[in-house]
């Protein structure tokens, strides 16, 4: 006779008795996975990162393998989501030596921060780093446009002694607004939003951006030359390329007008573009004539990522490794629709949990359908071949993780992100697979704790969502189409299935967890 045998590694007690009792289990592995994500969220804290990169030794710092000497001679300047708690580390650790500073961070940040208790993210009381507010809802304002300006003119008084550090992170090309004469902050505003309702990537936007600005694709850089420039950037675009980050100001580029121009193209703004936009592109010559004539700099800077969506997943996979999961990362660079995100989730699911061998067409599937999300085939082949190895060697319950940024084409009016709603459509995907033993779970967060324009960072599901809404009359379908997660998740179970982690004052995009149960073999 064969008998069916659930083998676990090294799972602990609580994951044995979770498997006899559905609801118990489903709770278990709810926590676990909130548990991973958390640890992917402490792993790009502000703090943490900075302290992970910058070694004191002495009168001397080293960076990335570089050692800079200090003298009295340190300034610091920074933009983005994330830079006040940097800033905070960096003058915990190199204050001694800080002459001055200017950042642009968001509006409001301060007080947050202090409301939630986290007054260690926050500058000391007579520090010497001027702290500026601005950008209002993640656009350029005046507050940010008056932050750039005092931050190039700190850069501009810098010597050759001198060594400038830039703090980066998302949100920073709103805080460093510094638009090309004669654009005008409006126009930039105008365009900047037009791009973003037409739904162009933060890569095309970046790319419009760098070239109608003084600071951003290595103006800051030349602006500070000659000091020593060390830019210290925690990542929030896939693939963490560091022209693109905040629009690179510290990482010199050509910008090529054509390009602008094909890009502005593609979203049919070319024709209403302002004047002024259309008079810089035309201009010819070399992109820093007028600012450093005489300098004959090259503007290098050394540009060290310090925090990433890569680092997040793999301290959450070794977290996951500690709570008894085999982890394995797919990738950090899922992008594109979450409809097609979605379902790769739930054919790497099924593939995961059936008994007998999963069907070719599974495997031929995924490997259709990964690379219109942006996952190579090799992640995926390396994926289905951990996943395989353990539903027939019975390796226990497995824990794969990615992160990026999908994106959600909208066709309602209602209230909602990109995490939630890719929950709730994988929890769909995953209907059926509820079945005993017990399913997956699903995770889906933003790691700036925050999913759209809602309070939530994200939501947990798992295959019995479909059945769950149902008896509450909660209809997923019109959900969808209305574009309503938040509230759908907000009235479902008491909310039970939201992630609300609060303000996590970091940002390297979304994390994705799938938990696997462990397959029970069979044992003749
Ligand atoms: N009702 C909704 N349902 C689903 N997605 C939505 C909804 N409203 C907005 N979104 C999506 O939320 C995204 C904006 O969310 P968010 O404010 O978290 O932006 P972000 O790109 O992550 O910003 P940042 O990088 O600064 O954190 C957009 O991709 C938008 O399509
Ligand atoms: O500020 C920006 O440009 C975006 O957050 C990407 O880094």
């Amino acid at each position: 006779m064969a008998h069916i045998l659930s083998v676990f590694r090294p799972q602990p007690f609580l994951a044995l008795l979770g498997r006899r009792n559905p609801t118990f289990h489903k709770m278990f592995m709810d926590s676990r996975a909130r548990e991973i994500f958390r640890a992917a969220v402490e792993a790009v804290q502000p703090d943490r990162v900075v302290r992970q990169s910058l070694e004191r030794k002495n009168d001397s710092v080293i960076i990335d393998g570089c050692t800079f000497t200090l003298r009295h001679n340190l300034h610091l300047v920074g933009f983005g989501k994330a830079v006040l708690g940097m800033a905070a580390e960096v003058e915990r650790i190199l204050g001694d030596h800080l002459i001055n500073g200017v950042i642009s961070v968001p509006h409001g940040i301060q007080q947050t921060l202090q409301q939630h208790g986290k007054s260690h993210l926050l500058l000391k009381k007579d520090s010497r780093i001027k702290v500026m507010e601005g950008a209002k809802h993640n656009l350029p304002d005046e507050d940010s446009q008056k932050a750039a300006e005092e931050i190039k003119q700190l850069t501009s008084e810098l010597s050759e002694k001198d060594l400038l550090l830039v703090l980066i992170s998302g949100g920073g090309s709103a805080l460093l607004p510094a638009p090309i004469p004669p654009i005008s902050l409006h126009e930039k505003l105008d365009v900047t939003r037009r791009f973003a309702a037409a739904g162009a990537t933060i890569q095309e936007l970046n790319k419009v951006r760098r070239a109608l600005s003084l600071l951003k694709g290595g103006g800051l850089a030349h602006h500070a030359h000659p000091a020593q420039v060390v830019s210290l950037i925690l990542s929030d675009v896939i693939g963490d390329p560091l022209d693109l980050i905040a629009s690179g100001p510290t990482v010199t580029c050509e910008v090529w007008p054509e390009e602008v121009l094909s890009i502005l193209d593609r979203y049919k703004l070319l024709n209403s573009m302002p004047a002024s936009v259309m008079k810089v592109l035309a201009r010819q010559g070399p992109r820093w004539k007028d600012i450093k004539e005489d300098s004959g700099s090259t503007g290098e800077a050394l540009n060290v990522v310090i925090g990433s969506n890569t680092i997040a997943l793999t301290c959450a996979g070794r977290r996951a490794q500690e709570l008894g999961f085999r982890s394995v990362v797919l990738s950090p660079g899922v992008c594109g629709d979450v409809r097609l995100v979605s379902r790769l989730y739930g054919l790497l699911a099924r593939f995961a949990c059936s008994r007998e061998e999963p069907s070719p067409e599974i495997a031929a599937e995924v490997l259709r359908l990964g690379p219109e999300v942006g996952v190579e085939s090799w992640d995926l082949c390396r994926t289905m071949q951990v996943l395989g190895e353990g539903r027939n060697e019975g390796w226990g319950a497995t824990c794969l993780l990615a992160g990026g940024e999908p994106t959600v084409e909208l066709t309602g009016k209602g209230r909602g992100g990109r995490n939630q709603e890719l929950a709730l459509r994988v929890g769909v995907e995953l209907r059926g697979l509820e079945l005993p033993p017990q399913g997956p779970v699903f995770l889906s967060g933003g790691t700036d704790g925050q999913d759209g324009p809602t309070e939530a960072a994200g939501a947990v599901t798992d295959g019995g969502l479909y059945d769950e809404a149902q008896a509450q009359g909660l209809d997923i379908n019109s959900v969808l189409i209305d574009n309503d997660s938040y509230t759908f998740f907000s009235r479902l179970s008491a909310a039970q299935r939201l992630l609300v982690p609060g303000l996590t004052c970091t940002n390297v995009m979304d994390v994705h967890v799938l938990l696997i149960p462990a397959i029970p073999i069979e044992i003749s």
